[in-house]
């Protein structure tokens, strides 16, 4: 599904958070949202997955615009992985995955062993197979990230949002979930600290103070300028000998 907003803003008791943001994510793409602390990007996530509504502008999906899609559609295309989530709730890993199948889910359509095979699948691909029974509670900060990014894949959406997924997990689980993501035939909409695995993204827009200020290929739009302009920080590019790709070496903080 394509993912568009138009001239899309937010704002809280009158002070504005998103203005004017214009994208494009066409289906199957991954779109990597980098930006400073503060920049916006948890917000336009959010407005992307229906929670936040604009204060004008409007997101469409395919050519529909959200605002006309009933609330079970929503769940039906589109899954969001926050970055805080929690719970309180005595609740074991499987509990937490099978959430994810809940908008499929009617008198018509109760829970089936197709649903525990999705969600079996979704525990595996987040290699959190072997701690099914765990209880929530119980987990590591990387474990629950781990058990949020397969409730959102047993959803099985055509837009997947990601809010910072990779921040708990050590480097093996960041590159295996960024790898994973990456190949999902899905539309999915990332936002990134780590802006050397932003550059794997197809396209890659770049959030400050509110606004979209630049969108692109990710090698057209991470340069030495724009960290130094919109980072702060001082970096060099360098090609890696071994494949050609580009790397970024941060020097200083301006
Ligand atoms: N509900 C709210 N009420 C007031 N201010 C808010 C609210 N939500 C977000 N903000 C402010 O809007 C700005 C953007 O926040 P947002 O969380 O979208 O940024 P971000 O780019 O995701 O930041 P980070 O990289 O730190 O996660 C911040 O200054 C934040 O304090």
């Amino acid at each position: 599904m394509r993912l568009t907003t138009e001239q899309l803003a937010w704002s809280v008791h009158g002070t504005p958070l998103l203005t004017d943001v214009n994208l494009t994510v066409e289906p199957g793409q991954t779109f990597g949202l980098v930006g400073p602390n503060g920049s916006g990007k948890t917000s336009l996530l959010r407005l992307l997955a229906g929670l936040n509504k604009p204060k004008s502008g409007r997101v469409l999906v395919d050519h529909q615009p959200m605002h006309t899609l009933k609330q079970r559609a929503i769940a039906q295309y589109i899954a969001l992985v926050e970055q805080q989530a929690d719970t309180t709730d005595r609740i074991t890993v499987r509990q937490v995955v099978s959430l994810g199948r809940t908008p499929f889910l009617s008198a018509l359509r109760p829970w089936s062993t197709e649903d525990d095979a999705i969600v079996a699948q979704a525990l595996r691909d987040v290699d959190m197979a072997h701690m099914t029974d765990r209880l929530w509670h119980t987990l590591s900060g990387g474990e629950r990230q781990r058990v949020h990014i397969a409730r959102a894949l047993a959803q099985q959406p055509k837009i997947l949002l990601l809010d910072e997924p990779t921040n708990h997990l050590d480097i093996r689980h960041q590159l295996s979930i960024l790898e994973l993501v990456r190949q999902l035939p899905i539309t999915v909409v990332i936002s990134l600290h780590d802006l050397n695995q932003a550059m794997e993204c197809d396209r890659i827009g770049v959030m400050d103070s509110g606004r979209l200020i630049d969108s692109g290929q990710p090698q057209d739009v991470l340069t030495a300028n724009r960290l130094e302009q919109t980072f702060g920080v001082h970096a060099r590019v360098i090609d890696d000998p071994a494949d050609g790709k580009q790397i970024m070496l941060f020097r200083s903080a301006i």
